[in-house]
């Protein structure tokens, strides 16, 4: 069975400066582990909120690790330094508005502020990018969210057949 490599980014100025804990990179770890059943592995990378180390982060985990899929964390806000959802975009091909929508729609059960992330998702190649909040515990409230879709947009671009643990997160593919 083909290994689906995924990579994780965190762009936070203060966890790549060691200032804390990269709480949020282990939460996607930790998520993506509960959830998937098929093998994986995971490409790590804890960076500053600079937009053109954002950018050549997502293309060498793209084009050289030939990571299937690419989960940011951080810098998605309006602060002067949040510019993940723009690097995103500067290395996408193709847009994917829906993650963004229904990760801010479902959010908003959470805190007042989701509609401050400017999260986006898109495609390089046949590579999926799916951006999310900083927060810790962000990650799994917009996981929980949008994962179901991603198995089936993986097969779309012809990577890898993701399988998830169902008593977890069940997948939703409308073909077979
Ligand atoms: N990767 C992370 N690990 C642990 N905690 C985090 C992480 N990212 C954000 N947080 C927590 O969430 C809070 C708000 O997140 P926010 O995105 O504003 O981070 P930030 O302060 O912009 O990070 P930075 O300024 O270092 O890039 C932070 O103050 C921090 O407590
Ligand atoms: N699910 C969820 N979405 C969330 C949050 C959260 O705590 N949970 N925090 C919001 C806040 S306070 C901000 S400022 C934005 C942007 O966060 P970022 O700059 O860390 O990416 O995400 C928002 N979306």
């Amino acid at each position: 069975m083909m290994i689906a490599k995924i990579g994780i980014v965190t762009t936070s100025d203060r966890a790549s400066a060691g200032i804390y804990e990269d709480l949020s990179g282990k939460a996607i770890i930790d998520t993506l582990n509960d959830y998937l059943k098929s093998p994986w592995e995971s490409v790590y990378r804890c960076i500053s909120d600079d937009r053109d180390t954002i950018e050549n982060t997502l293309k060498d985990l793209i084009d050289n690790e030939e990571c299937c899929l690419v989960v940011t964390t951080g810098g998605t806000g309006p602060a002067i330094r949040d510019v993940t959802p723009e690097a995103t975009e500067a290395v996408c091909d193709r847009m994917m508005p829906g993650f963004g929508e229904l990760m801010r729609s479902v959010s908003l059960q959470y805190v007042p502020t989701a509609i401050l992330s400017r999260q986006t998702a898109g495609l390089r190649g046949t590579s999926l990018i799916v951006n999310l909040p900083g927060k810790p515990k962000s990650i799994r409230e917009c996981l929980d969210a949008v994962f179901p879709a991603i198995p089936y947009c993986i097969d779309l671009i012809e990577g890898p057949f993701l399988e998830t643990n169902e008593e977890v997160i069940k997948a939703f593919r409308p073909k077979k």
